[in-house]
């Protein structure tokens, strides 16, 4: 085992993340391992760190460490100290803020600024919203009454157990500390295997949570991939309790799959191709705005993000140019330059995926209103994982470009002449994640959100959070919901107790 505190002084270096990139196992960073792989920055495709990956024998080892800190006082905490605890983590993310966003920037190549207002502040968001909704949870009790007696019925929540978590690489730290936040203000330990495009952000949360007194085996990191690595080894454990998941819908499959020979619970955020419906009576000014921020947020890499829009016919042209000028007007550029308001996907094998949708769009005779291609960025950049903020028209509902998830900063956009029309086009898809209502008719606007097909529906808004709420998807967008109180009935397994009186 490595010494703790060598790591932790390589590690204070600010804005620059350590060139290995370590497993945390039992509290500790683990010895090196025989297998690892590079992390390639998205910007310029530069080596910016070796990352360490873990084995069978490691993920045996994360897993035991996280079932002995079960068993350790960590099961014997209060809710009331664990809501502590998740406070003073938050604190402590304040603290070293620019640690995190230093390697959410080195891991993901997105603009400082967005990285700053989105993740880093809803990571530490997490762990006090889930602070607060543990802290204010019950349980239902019921008096039952029968012929000739009474009975007491009232349930308690104990921890699922050990939780895999594994996310992806588009929001790294706001979706692990979404999934951690709960699964330890729960009771629960974790074994973390984040995406091997985005390892730092979650090993320095490992430092954070253990500066903040999280014990020994309660969180676990190990690094790798998907099949035949640290991902299938640590979801077909046969000591992992459940099963948090976000990433794409047939790697959902694939870890229920693994999942199913012990029937474990499973929790799924999957993909998404997202419809906005934007009504002839909208605030055009407002919804072209929010628009832009729907398709392009995170170069399109969000999984609310739109990549349908449907426009009433009279405002179809104008919404189009509006929204094209907003692609236009988006500068690529390095992650710190204040001017710098779109950054790159995250991989140039991910780029190859958003290119033949770019070239499948023309082939099935879309316009390319906006972006269609690479941006030319200049020598030291060119390396990256560019690409232009792209719109279509033109394109018919049955083409793979408006069926499919591409996860990018694309949009087709559709006419529609009626909302039954709209409704109809926005529920034809086999996800069923998000959609946008755009409209200054209200009663319209609650009329449509709620026809959607999906876990969330905004009404002249997009990605407007509110962390109680139930977020998840149906069809291909998932299974259950997380957030607020829906976060606890994963994370927990109650038992009722019945006591006749
Ligand atoms: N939230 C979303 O909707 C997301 C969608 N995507 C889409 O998925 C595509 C592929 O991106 P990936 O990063 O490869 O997503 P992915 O779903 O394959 O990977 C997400 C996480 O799952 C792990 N993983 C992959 N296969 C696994 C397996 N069999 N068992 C256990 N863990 C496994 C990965 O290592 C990563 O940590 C992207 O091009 C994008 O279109 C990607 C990330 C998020
Ligand atoms: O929890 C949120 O606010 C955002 C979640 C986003 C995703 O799940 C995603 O992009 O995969």
């Amino acid at each position: 085992m490595a010494s703790r505190g060598e790591d932790f002084l390589q590690r204070r270096r600010r804005w620059s993340v350590a060139a290995t990139i370590r497993n945390f196992v039992g509290g500790r960073y683990a010895e090196d391992t025989a297998a690892g792989f590079d992390k390639v920055s998205p910007v310029d495709g530069t080596v910016t760190a070796r990352v360490q990956e873990a084995g069978q024998s490691l993920v045996d080892r994360a897993v035991s460490a996280a079932r002995k800190a079960l068993h350790g006082p960590w099961g014997d905490t209060s809710v009331q100290e664990r809501a502590r605890l998740l406070r003073r983590i938050a604190d402590r993310i304040d603290e070293r803020a620019d640690e995190l966003l230093a390697a959410e920037v080195s891991d993901t190549g997105k603009p400082v600024s967005l990285a700053k207002e989105l993740d880093i502040a809803r990571a530490a968001g997490n762990f006090r919203a889930f602070a607060d909704v543990v802290a204010a949870t019950g349980l239902d009790s019921y008096l039952t009454e029968f012929p000739g007696g009474r009975a007491l019925n009232y349930a308690v929540r104990k921890p699922l157990g050990v939780v895999a978590v594994i996310v992806p690489w588009n929001l790294p730290l706001l979706l692990l500390t979404w999934k951690v936040a709960p699964a330890l203000a729960s009771g629960n330990t974790v074994v973390v295997k984040p995406s091997e495009l985005t390892p730092a952000g979650a090993t320095l949360l490992a430092e954070i949570l253990t500066e903040a007194g999280v014990p020994d085996g309660v969180y676990n990191v190990v690094h790798g991939f998907g099949p035949g690595s640290a991902g299938e080894a640590l979801t077909s454990h046969p000591g992992v309790d459940g099963i948090t998941f976000t990433g794409e819908s047939s790697t959902g499959s694939a870890i229920m799959r693994a999942a199913a020979p012990r029937v474990r619970p499973v929790s799924f955020e999957l993909g998404g191709k997202n419809a906005a419906l934007v009504f002839a009576d909208a605030d055009l000014g407002k919804t072209v705005d929010g628009l832009a921020r729907s398709v392009f947020t995170n170069t399109g890499q969000v999984c609310l993000c739109t990549e349908r829009v449907y426009v009433q016919r009279e405002v179809f042209d104008e919404v189009a140019s509006g929204l094209a000028e907003r692609a236009a007007a988006l500068r690529p550029g390095r992650p710190e330059d204040p001017a710098t308001t779109t950054g790159p996907l995250i991989s140039l094998e991910h780029r190859e995926k958003v290119l033949s949708y770019l070239k499948l769009a023309e082939q099935d005779g879309a316009k390319v209103v906006a972006g269609g291609g690479i941006p030319a960025m200049g020598p030291e950049l060119d390396g990256g994982a560019w690409i232009e903020p792209t719109l279509w028209t033109g394109l018919d509902h049955s083409s793979r470009v408006v069926r499919e998830e591409v996860f990018g900063p694309v949009a087709a956009l559709i006419p529609f002449d009626t909302e039954e029309e709209a409704v109809t086009l926005a529920n034809d898809t086999d996800y069923g994640l998000a959609a946008a209502v755009w409209t200054t008719n209200l009663e319209r606007g609650h009329r449509v959100a709620q026809r959607m097909n999906v876990g969330m529906a905004w009404v002249n808004t997009w990605f407007l959070r509110d962390l109680r709420s139930p977020f998840g998807g149906v069809g291909l967008s998932g299974i259950g919901r997380e957030g607020g109180t829906h976060s606890l009935d994963f994370y927990t397994e109650p038992t009722n107790v019945c006591v006749q009186l």
